[in-house]
């Protein structure tokens, strides 16, 4: 055994371990980005089931998607999830329980990026300038970060084309310009179409079919269209939706009576109250509730809970 090598590849295996454990107590300290650690699907099972009330079919997908995206080692696109819905049906909750679970600091974490268009893209004059800050953005974050996580909200406010700038990231290239955009994810929030969801959920509600039977080849096909030619949609007529790279159009329900009072007991939890019923039913029935006559579901979901429980 000749003992230069020996000792060469001893001294290697030992500043390998070292420079391991030093990452591992580094990143005990500072955030670091765990693109190969694979998800913990039970425990976002767990949070999307225990803390999102109402909403059967965006559970089911998002869950499967994320699963089926972190898992795969070598995915051939970002993953892309188009959310929509009424106001306050819980697509921003959403976002906050995916990127906790993608995250550690979830919304905190500087491997999440939260963009608002009304925030950050206000002037129409300005598209061009957006375009090109969205994209160095998105270059310099996945450069540092594989695995970032990026959040549009407010997509129908957002004006028609800024969000084809990142149309090549989100494509089926290896690299572009160096950088591989594979492991990223994009979620884009947005009310449009929230109205082909009630109709659907209402035409249900009629005919004394139960929610959760509506399945999401009921909405999906109807959703992708609706967005496409809605001219406020933020995705009018966008690339994006033609060349098929949003993976999943994910429909969130109106929320019902019974739907705001789960919100409300669950504000009153994590407020450490203890759930005085007669509350909750005094804070449910302060809601307003459409259609006029049926008054079924809540105009605002779940959005004013937590304000009005401040009363009480
Ligand atoms: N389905 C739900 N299950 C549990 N809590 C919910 C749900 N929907 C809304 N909430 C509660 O209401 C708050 C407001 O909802 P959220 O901001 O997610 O609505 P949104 O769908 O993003 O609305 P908007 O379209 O107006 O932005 C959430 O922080 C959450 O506490």
């Amino acid at each position: 055994f000749d003992p230069i090598s020996a000792s060469l590849v001893i001294g290697a295996a030992s500043a390998l371990t070292g420079y391991l454990s030093y990452k591992e107590v580094y990143c005990r300290f500072a955030e670091c980005c765990r693109e190969e650690q694979p998800l913990n699907a039970s425990a976002l099972k767990l949070d999307l089931v225990e803390r999102l009330f109402g909403q059967h079919l965006a559970t089911e997908v998002i869950l499967k998607a994320l699963t089926g995206f972190r898992n795969n080692k070598n995915p051939k696109k970002p993953l892309t999830l188009s959310l929509h819905g009424w106001a306050g049906t819980g697509k921003n909750f959403v976002s906050q329980i995916v990127a906790e679970n993608l995250h550690s600091k979830g919304l905190k974490s500087k491997f999440v990026h939260l963009f608002v268009s009304t925030l950050h893209f206000p002037h129409q004059q300005q598209i061009k300038l957006y375009q090109d800050q969205l994209q160095k953005w998105i270059r310099g974050n996945v450069s540092a970060c594989a695995s970032s996580l990026f959040i549009f909200d407010e997509m129908d406010k957002l004006h028609p084309g800024i969000i084809d700038a990142i149309k090549p990231f989100l494509d089926y290239y290896e690299q572009v310009d160096g950088v591989s955009y594979r492991k990223a994810i994009f979620i884009f929030l947005s009310n449009a179409g929230g109205d082909l969801i009630t109709k659907t959920a209402l035409d249900f509600w009629r005919a004394g079919r139960k929610r959760e039977e509506i399945q999401l080849k009921d909405l999906e096909p109807v959703l992708s269209v609706g967005v496409f030619n809605n001219k406020h949609s933020g995705l009018w007529h966008s690339g994006l939706i033609d060349r098929n790279l949003i993976d999943y159009f994910i429909p969130f329900l109106p929320l019902e009576y019974g739907h705001v009072k789960m919100c409300v007991r669950a504000e009153m939890r994590a407020r450490g109250s203890a759930i005085d019923e007669d509350i909750v039913t005094r804070v449910a029935e302060e809601m307003t509730f459409f259609p006029k006559d049926e008054k079924i579901y809540s105009d605002k979901g779940c959005k004013t809970v937590q304000s009005r429980l401040d009363f009480y």
